[in-house]
């Protein structure tokens, strides 16, 4: 038992639960999962149900749970599975606990807000240069955590690291596609969380099904615009972390971003929650990208607009409409 590879997941909310377990069940791995709250994580030792993350799915009697930083100290994989925001303060507090040849994976799906990085930017600058990969994709916590087939992409600067963590990482249930392109990936993963939101503004305000396929195509094409701009590439976009993410998240109301801009469209307040949104944080910090980059992202712009209360829907539509025609 003690050749298996350790895996640590930090992060006990829906998704680092989710991964946790789905890799605790393909049965090769021994995880890990760290949460920063004692009592929680004693209590999920205990009675193996995250109610508040995973409501109503069991964790698997092998998966370890600690509040401890220093049970990452043996683990070959670490996956960084915490909100977008809080990367650098993880990566800051568990960083000296490292092993030496410990590979890192953020698996959030955002951009730093004070310096629009991506955030195995964020990962390597907090932990001296180490390298970082990206997990990404079209994946609920829920579906993942129930062994539903789920599919999301690796991304690492080296390829065979890439191969190694898809082979290594992936279950039965959870397949994961490796790939070298580490901004293609994430700003896929980013972009989409403005545009399920907007896709929710659309759906909220009655603007109908018509109009979300229009967004869906119109967005995803300026996702490639940026995407292509900060070196990724185009195919990256019409995979799993850009489309098929997208596609996800802009049409499941199980999607957080998705119910946040319903609420918009219906202006039933502003949407603040407890939930989690990455989106909202994302817009902006993506808007003021496409304008450093000299990239034009109207659907992001549109969505930081109404988001800061700049801009109504009505506004908005018509903004969108009467931009001049060009070519797709
Ligand atoms: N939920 C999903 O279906 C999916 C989510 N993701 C991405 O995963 C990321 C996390 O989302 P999700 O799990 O849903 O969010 P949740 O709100 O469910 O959980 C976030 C967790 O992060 C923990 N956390 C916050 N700050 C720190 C920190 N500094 N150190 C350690 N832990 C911290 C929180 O702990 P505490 O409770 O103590 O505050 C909480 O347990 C997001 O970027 C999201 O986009 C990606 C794919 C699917
Ligand atoms: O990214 C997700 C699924 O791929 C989860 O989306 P939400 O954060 O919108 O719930």
């Amino acid at each position: 038992m003690s050749g298996r590879t350790r895996v640590v997941v930090i992060g006990a909310g829906a998704f680092g639960t989710a991964l946790a377990t789905v890799m605790t069940l393909q049965g090769n791995l021994k995880v890990t999962l760290i949460g920063r709250n004692p009592a929680l994580m004693s209590d999920l030792r205990d009675v193996r149900i995250h109610d508040g993350a995973l409501p109503g799915v069991p964790l698997p009697d092998a998966l370890g749970f600690s509040a401890e930083p220093d049970a990452i100290a043996e683990a070959g994989f670490v996956l960084f599975a915490m909100p977008s925001q809080a990367q650098a303060d993880a990566a800051r507090y568990y960083g000296p606990y490292l092993a030496q040849d410990a590979t890192v994976v953020s698996c959030a799906k955002g951009l730093e807000r004070s310096t629009a990085a991506l955030l195995t930017d964020v990962l390597e600058r907090e932990l001296d240069g180490r390298s970082a990969a990206a997990l990404s994709g079209p994946g609920f916590a829920a579906d993942i955590a129930r062994g539903l087939p789920t599919a999301m992409t690796i991304a690492a600067r080296d390829a065979k690291l890439a191969e190694q963590l898809a082979h290594t990482l992936s279950t039965r249930t959870f397949r994961l596609y490796p790939s070298t392109d580490r901004a293609g990936v994430q700003l896929g993963g980013a972009l989409k969380n403005v545009l399920a939101i907007a896709c929710g503004i659309v759906e909220g305000a009655g603007l109908g099904e018509s109009a979300r396929a229009a967004l869906i195509s119109r967005g995803l094409a300026e996702m490639s615009r940026l995407v292509e701009r900060m070196g990724g590439q185009a195919e990256t976009v019409r995979g799993l972390s850009g489309l098929g993410d997208l596609v996800l998240t802009g049409t499941s109301h199980q999607s957080r971003n998705l119910r946040y801009g319903i609420m918009l469209g219906r202006q039933a307040g502003n949407g603040e929650g407890d939930e989690l949104v990455e989106g909202a944080f994302a817009a902006s910090i993506a808007a003021e990208l496409g304008r450093r980059q000299g990239v034009d992202l109207p659907v992001t712009n549109a969505v930081a607009d109404i988001i800061a209360g700049r801009l109504g829907i009505p506004a908005a539509v018509d903004q969108l409409m009467t931009r001049p025609i060009t070519t797709e």
